[in-house]
């Protein structure tokens, strides 16, 4: 799959698509009244503008000859106070333009940030995330230019052809047709370039994807870089990751400043072409005054095509940007709410597996027709072999995937009626890497509950067996966790983490029970924190301490796609078939440490 490696680029679309645009200026809808204001000050600025060439014609062609003094100061202040108004109207277009398009921003980013939050595992389990997090982050920074300087600019640009245009066909309809002379080569040049361009910057952000998602991946995995010392290895391929990058950008740029030269020697050769037209008399008749002044307009032409050609390359390049953020935007959550699913009342936790067939590929099933009853209150340990689909039964009870077929029942109620909202709020997840957040301990005890006072979170504390090495710290309960808990023991952050779940007072508990090994006495807190939260709810967990397993009300042996074995420690081992073998296997290993 092209985007399952950090190193490997994403797939190039081939089309360019308008819609994008269209759907870009989607988003300034809602400032719709501040982009109304910033125009009208656009309008009055381009009028200040163009009028400076026309008062110079008439000091040129009538106050001079004239030595009509009065005539002249009456036009140095009016142009003077016309100046200042123009400074003005600058100031407000910059600074409103700026918040305008951080608005945009900030909303795009609220809206990607939110739908990621929608989609399902199976999105991410295909991505590596430094790919997703530069869609959030740099990505959309990137269209920052675009919005704040390009999209709103080029509208003050075009204004201001307008109203130079008007200008210019009212001094003289031919010298006017003889200044867009050039205008056809113009056309062909930006549609060579165009091409090129937008192709350039698609590379650029898949390097800048692959270099993104090789440092997240490197700093994840950090520990185990160490401890295998890979860093030499390392520190060559992202070499090699960041140069890719660079060459690509290098080769971007040489085509994105094709552009702007070209308008502006096209700008140079007409201003020749009409000086000689004028001097000449090609046709046109007009005073030097006159000709003086047009050649101002025509700057006053050129310099907004050029901005508009630079704001043609902001475009191209925000194309290849917003490809990828649209596309994320576009991905819908593959498990979602039924139209008509209902909010699940308060359950007393029976769930029942019917017939289940379930791959996470179509071709490759893990379960075929898989079938059991939990009874509400009931522990179940999940024992087999690494890869038997243990972490796949507590998978399809949160509903993280769903079913191929059969069905899946919490109180006779199938999952997939329910909002997945009220699915979740009763169950307590636990996953093997306990997620520790940064912030407090407060905080990530209240982490599913966060209006729990802070009496409520040292009640849940005390009951898991976690108030007593939490009062030890630093600041209690106010002690800073640094990332991902890495300043916490294993032991430590479970605990952590069945407070926070006890908190939450789920009443089906799935746990991911963590293989490091852990002293006796670790394990005899962890093992009462586990009973006191297990009181009253029916609990699945996949086991590896053998004082959780022997606790639980039954154990299921899971291999070959289906329930092997099921039924106590006692009886399990009486059968002397796989369970007895894994459990003695277990024993006889621990015998030797
Ligand atoms: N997200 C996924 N996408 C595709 N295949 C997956 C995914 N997660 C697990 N699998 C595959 O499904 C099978 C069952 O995996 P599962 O994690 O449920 O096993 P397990 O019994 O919990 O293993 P272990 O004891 O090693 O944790 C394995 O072959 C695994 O490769």
């Amino acid at each position: 799959m092209a985007q399952s490696n950090a190193r490997t680029d994403e797939e190039l679309e081939q089309e360019f698509n308008i819609n994008q645009f269209k759907r870009l200026g989607g988003y300034l809808k809602p400032y719709k009244s501040a982009l109304i204001k910033i125009l009208f000050v656009i309008l009055i600025s381009n009028i200040v503008l163009v009028l400076g060439p026309y008062l110079t014609s008439i000091v040129i062609d009538e106050s001079i000859p004239n030595k009509d003094t009065g005539q002249m100061t009456w036009i140095i202040v009016f142009f003077s106070l016309a100046t200042l108004v123009g400074g003005w109207c600058s100031r407000y277009r910059i600074q409103h333009i700026t918040l305008l398009g951080q608005d945009v921003l900030k909303d795009m980013r609220s809206e990607i940030f939110e739908h990621l939050q929608k989609l399902s595992f199976s999105y991410f389990d295909t991505r590596p995330h430094g790919k997703i997090v530069i869609r959030v982050v740099n990505y959309i920074n990137s269209l920052s230019d675009l919005l704040s300087n390009g999209l709103i600019n080029v509208i003050s640009d075009v204004l201001s052809l307008v109203v130079t245009l008007v200008f210019m066909f009212s001094i003289d309809v031919k010298l006017t047709l003889y200044s867009f002379i050039l205008l056809p080569v113009l056309f062909v040049i930006t549609l060579v370039i165009q091409k090129k361009q937008r192709k350039a910057f698609q590379e650029v952000s898949n390097k800048q994807a692959n270099l993104n998602a090789y440092i997240h991946e490197s700093v994840s995995g950090i520990k185990i870089t160490q401890s295998f010392t890979r860093e030499t290895i390392n520190n060559t391929i992202f070499a090699e990751v960041s140069e890719d990058q660079r060459t690509t950008w290098m080769k971007a740029v040489k085509i994105q400043l094709l552009l702007a030269p070209a308008i502006q020697n096209i700008a140079t050769i007409t201003i020749s072409i009409i000086y000689f037209v004028g001097i000449r008399g090609l046709g046109v008749d007009v005073s030097t005054g006159v000709l003086i002044a047009f050649i101002g307009y025509v700057n006053n032409f050129w310099n907004p095509m050029v901005n508009i050609g630079n704001f043609y390359n902001s475009l191209i390049t925000g194309t290849a940007y917003l490809e990828r953020i649209f596309e994320t935007l576009d991905v819908e959550p593959e498990i979602t709410d039924a139209e008509d699913a209902f909010e699940m009342p308060p359950v007393k936790g029976d769930v029942v597996f019917n017939d289940v067939t379930f791959g996470y590929t179509p071709k490759q099933t893990i379960f075929e027709h898989l079938s059991f009853h939990v009874k509400p209150g009931e522990t179940i340990a999940l024992v087999g072999p690494t890869g038997a689909g243990k972490s796949t039964v507590i998978n399809l009870i949160s509903r993280f995937y769903d079913v191929n077929d059969g069905e899946i029942l919490i109180d006779g109620m199938d999952i997939r009626n329910v909002t997945l909202n009220s699915l979740r709020n009763q169950m307590g997840v636990m996953l093997q890497d306990t997620f520790i957040f940064s912030g407090t301990i407060l905080d990530n005890i209240r982490y599913g509950k966060l209006d729990a006072t802070e009496e409520e979170v040292m009640e849940a504390a005390k009951i898991v067996r976690a108030h007593e090495f939490i009062i030890n710290m630093k600041d209690g309960y106010r002690t800073v966790i640094k990332e991902r808990g890495s300043t916490l023991s294993a032991g430590q952050r479970q605990l952590i983490s069945f407070a926070r779940t006890l908190l939450s007072d789920p009443k089906v508990l799935i746990l991911d029970e963590a293989t490091s090994s852990i002293d006796t006495q670790t394990e005899i807190i962890l093992q009462e924190g586990l009973d006191r939260l297990l009181e009253g709810r029916t609990a699945f967990i996949i086991a590896h301490r053998l004082s959780t397993i022997k606790n639980s009300s039954r154990i299921f042996y899971i291999a070959d796609k289906k329930i092997q074995e099921s039924g106590s420690h006692d009886e399990l081992m009486a059968q002397k078939g796989l369970y007895y073998e894994l459990y003695k296997t277990q024993f006889d290993l621990l015998q030797e440490i």
